[in-house]
């Protein structure tokens, strides 16, 4: 998708929010939006996932979406697994895979026992995992995430980290605004600033910044795999690990943790197969500050 001198103003004489905004959002790629308060982080991120239109420039190539807001509107007159079924149906699935996709993606985020609680009567928390749980179920081609973090438990945020790397490694775009510098810091492989009512490309977080929550990418995991004899580790693998031939022939890879998983599933379906002996979860340098 490619936006072109999009510029963006509430009302017909309103200031000009956003102006000659050009960003490109190839596949495959987590792009971080950052900026201070009200600049329209929020604005460009309604943009992106198509439900505000430009006012002026144009927007072209859209691909499916789906969008956590930055509010959740938790009044609609459904239970959890109830709306999350109903959004599966509008994304186009069939019935049995929506309501197979709500429950797994309510157990993922530790929502399960909230399954048959009417939105309304839902805690914060839970209303958050709802919200991401019914962007993650259509496994989008982009993912548009407007502080989804927020309200979400650490087990919650971790599997949210995962699940956005998840999709990015099967080829999705996400597009991100967040609070905490350093979320999906190592990750992200574009940064842009909204400032001065435009976009411009900005530095990625320092990755000894202090870290606002638990969650951040700061964490690695250590794969240590045997391949074929002499062979080197297939190309474009998720999370592109940094690898180390050891001694005795077997290579050593390093990844951010949101990517492990996404990780290990392409080793194991590689072919010729690599084999796995060993996987160790590393502490971030850098003890976390809340
Ligand atoms: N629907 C709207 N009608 C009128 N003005 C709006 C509307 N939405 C946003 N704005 C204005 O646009 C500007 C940018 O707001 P936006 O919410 O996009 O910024 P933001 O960077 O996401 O802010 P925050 O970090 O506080 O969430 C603000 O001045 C805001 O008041």
């Amino acid at each position: 998708m490619k936006l072109q001198s999009v510029g963006r103003r509430y009302g017909l004489r309103g200031p000009w929010v956003l102006r000659g905004v050009d960003l490109e959002l190839p596949a495959h790629t987590l792009v971080r939006i950052s900026g201070t308060n009200g600049t329209g982080k929020s604005t460009l991120l309604r943009l992106i996932a198509g439900i505000d239109a430009p006012s002026e420039g144009r927007i072209d190539g859209r691909p499916r979406t789906a969008y956590v807001p930055e509010r959740f509107p938790g009044v609609l007159p459904f239970t959890a697994v109830g709306y999350l079924r109903h959004i599966g149906r509008i994304h186009g699935l069939d019935r049995r895979t929506a309501g197979a996709r709500a429950d797994e993606w309510l157990e993922r985020f530790g929502a399960g026992e909230h399954s048959l609680t009417p939105l309304a009567e839902l805690s914060k928390g839970t209303s958050q995992k709802v919200a991401v749980a019914q962007a993650l179920l259509a496994e989008p081609e982009l993912l548009v995430l407007d502080e989804a973090w927020t309200g979400l438990d650490a087990a919650a945020r971790a599997e949210l980290d995962r699940a956005v790397a998840e999709r990015v490694a099967a080829g999705a775009t996400a597009v991100y605004v967040d609070h905490d510098p350093l979320r999906l810091a190592d990750a992200a492989d574009s940064v842009h600033s909204v400032s001065g009512g435009t976009l411009i490309p900005a530095e990625p977080a320092a990755p000894n910044a202090p870290r606002l929550s638990g969650a951040g990418s700061g964490p690695r995991v250590q794969i240590i795999v045997t391949g074929p004899p002499g062979a080197l580790p297939p190309d474009g693998l998720p999370g592109t690990p940094e690898h180390e031939i050891r001694p005795d022939g077997d290579i050593l890879l390093t990844v951010t943790a949101p990517y492990s998983d996404s990780l290990l599933r392409a080793l194991l379906g590689a072919r010729p197969p690599w084999h796995i002996r060993q996987v160790e979860h590393r502490e971030a340098t850098k003890v976390s500050q809340r």
